[in-house]
């Protein structure tokens, strides 16, 4: 696999293979690469006849009191991994290389509505973070198609919105959330986790699958079913941040009669923030 940090080497790779007629597939990550990442590049290799991943901790993204400084960065063991999975390119760009001018003269892009509800209220600014490093991405690698994963639910909505609004010419491909053995959706932020909270963690997953059982039970009171969830998960030592049950699609308050809905959660383990989701097919 190689190893670029610049555009312009970026470029020359991927005009080499328009030229060859490849089609090429892009896995965007913030790096210390566990199996859930693996999995969207799998999926890549599979689809796709070379594969573009990145690895960039984009500033943009981090609110003021969140864990920019201390994201874990593992840049070896991730090299290894992505070799082993079959990526043919690390795109490596350093701050500079993305931007230039600094944060504060950045033009940025902003996906109106979904971008300031649920993880948006909570993070503000963090989906125009998102949506400004992911575009800025899409234009350097010019991708056939992107993979992200669905753990992270209304990112991947927030880039489908992005993608179709500024009409850009890509696929993006969802990704199922890939779990531990004991329910746990991998997370990068996992390792934060003592172990303890280790032990606690799946209770949150478990926790959404009771939503989804009494949803197919025909319970509609999504208010009751959300704010028992929340209950529930600070009986077991959660700090709750929600837990909301939504349109699918759209993300929007679920109507009586929706038929593709989502579990969506975000909940505190000490410092630590997971977040997880679940849809529900009724
Ligand atoms: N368990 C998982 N299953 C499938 N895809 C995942 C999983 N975890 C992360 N991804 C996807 O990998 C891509 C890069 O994510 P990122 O590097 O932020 O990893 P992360 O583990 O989600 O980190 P964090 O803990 O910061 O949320 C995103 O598209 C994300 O949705
Ligand atoms: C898509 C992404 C790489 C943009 O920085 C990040 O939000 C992530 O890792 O999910
Ligand atoms: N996995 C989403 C990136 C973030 O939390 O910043």
């Amino acid at each position: 696999m190689q190893t670029v940090e610049s555009i312009k080497a970026l470029r020359e790779r991927r005009h080499e293979w328009r030229d060859e007629g490849k089609r090429v597939g892009f896995v965007p990550t913030m790096g210390n690469l566990h199996d859930g990442h693996l999995k969207l590049v799998k999926k890549a290799a599979e689809t796709c006849d070379v594969v573009i991943a990145s690895i960039f901790v984009n500033p943009l993204q981090f609110g003021q009191n969140e864990d920019l400084a201390t994201y874990p960065r593992t840049l070896a063991e991730d090299k290894k991994k992505l070799t082993a999975q079959g990526a043919d390119l690390l795109f490596l760009p350093t701050i500079e290389e993305m931007y230039p001018r600094g944060l504060e003269q950045q033009t940025f892009v902003e996906v109106p509505g979904i971008s300031s509800i649920i993880c948006g209220a909570s993070r503000p600014g963090h989906f125009r973070g998102v949506a400004t490093v992911v575009c800025k991405l899409f234009n350097m690698v010019q991708p056939d198609c992107a993979f992200f994963g669905q753990k992270d639910y209304q990112q991947l909505q927030v880039i489908r919105l992005m993608a179709q609004d500024l009409s850009m010419d890509l696929d993006i491909c969802g990704v199922a959330t890939q779990r531990a053995s004991d329910g746990l959706a991998l997370s990068s932020r996992n390792g934060y986790l003592n172990d303890e909270q280790r032990k606690l963690a799946p209770m949150l997953y478990k926790t959404m699958q009771d939503v989804a059982d009494k949803l197919h039970q025909g319970d509609t009171n999504l208010m009751q079913l959300s704010k028992s969830a929340v209950d529930k998960l600070s009986q077991y030592g959660f700090k709750p941040d929600y837990i909301e049950i939504r349109n699918g699609k759209t993300l929007q308050a679920a109507a009586s009669d929706d038929k593709h809905l989502v579990i969506l959660a975000a909940a505190y383990l000490g410092t630590t923030r997971l977040i997880d989701n679940l849809e529900v097919f009724r």
